[in-house]
């Protein structure tokens, strides 16, 4: 059996001039893994985090590596690697400059792409679209004329195109309509479970963690303070940011008990 790859971050500091925003953040995500999450108040370092596992923020202290590998000091071949085999899709990932460009053109550019780099069992389109809880009619769609929804919606199925070993995903439904993040919330976490495909969901909102993730880390004081169900997370309260985050929406943290 080949081992599953993996993305460790080990005793994580680091974060801005003067700014220390991560003070020893350990994390492992292998591709297979069951959906995660990553919750915690506005401006703890939920980004900053995805920064270091990216590559594009350098730690003060500690490491990041892919299958074994410091992503900070990656050999060319090993970095391109990382990049077709961990995918990272925030808010504002999707950038068009073909006005001709149609979904299905879009997705298949993708999937050429992914069978380049040798990522066979590529998904079918129908498939994708239907992850992503858009119905058929959009396959002809110009991007030009999607809202920007409907627009991340194509950006996170271009996403799974590539048949990502893991998926890491900032906010990346802020424009999605409430009704529609709840449809695709189960297909995703489906869909991903089909492919093999770790998800990494760094969110705000509770009710879309809840309904992806078997499991959440909460980050406060730079570093995860309490991880699990995040119904049992919230129940625990072993942070005051969780009880504040707690008492802020009570309706909510019953329904998640
Ligand atoms: N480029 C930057 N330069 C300096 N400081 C930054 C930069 N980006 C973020 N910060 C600061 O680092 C801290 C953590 O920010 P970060 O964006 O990681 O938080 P977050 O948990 O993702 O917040 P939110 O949930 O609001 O998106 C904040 O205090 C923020 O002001």
């Amino acid at each position: 059996m080949t081992a599953r790859s993996t993305l460790l971050a080990r005793d994580l500091w680091g974060g801005y001039p003067g700014n220390e925003v991560l003070r020893g953040v350990n994390l492992t995500v292998t591709a297979g893994d069951a959906p995660v999450g990553i919750v915690g108040p506005s401006g703890m370092g939920k980004t900053t985090l995805v920064r270091f596992l990216r590559g594009t923020l350098r730690p003060s202290r500690g490491t990041v590596t892919y299958n074994g590998r410091n992503t900070a000091k990656m050999p060319r071949r090993d970095a391109k690697a990382f990049k077709a085999e961990v995918r990272f899709m925030s808010q504002d990932s999707l950038t068009i400059t073909d006005p001709q460009l149609t979904v299905t053109r879009y997705l298949k550019s993708a999937l050429a792409e992914a069978r380049k780099g040798g990522r066979t069992h590529a998904t079918p389109i129908e498939e994708l679209l239907d992850a992503v809880a858009l119905e058929e009619r959009y396959a002809k769609r110009n991007m030009l004329t999607l809202s920007g929804g409907e627009r991340q919606r194509v950006a996170l199925a271009v996403a799974l195109a590539t048949r990502p070993e893991i998926l890491v995903l900032d906010e990346p439904l802020t424009a999605v309509d409430p009704q529609a993040r709840g449809a695709m919330a189960r297909r995703l976490a489906t869909l991903t479970g089909r492919l093999g495909t770790a998800l990494v969901l760094v969110s705000h909102d509770l009710e879309l963690v809840e309904r992806m993730c078997t499991h959440v880390h909460f980050l406060a004081d730079g570093t995860f303070v309490s991880s699990g169900p995040l119904g049992e997370v919230l129940a625990k309260a072993e942070h005051e940011a969780i009880r504040e985050i707690a008492e802020a929406a009570p309706l909510a943290v019953q329904r998640f008990r």
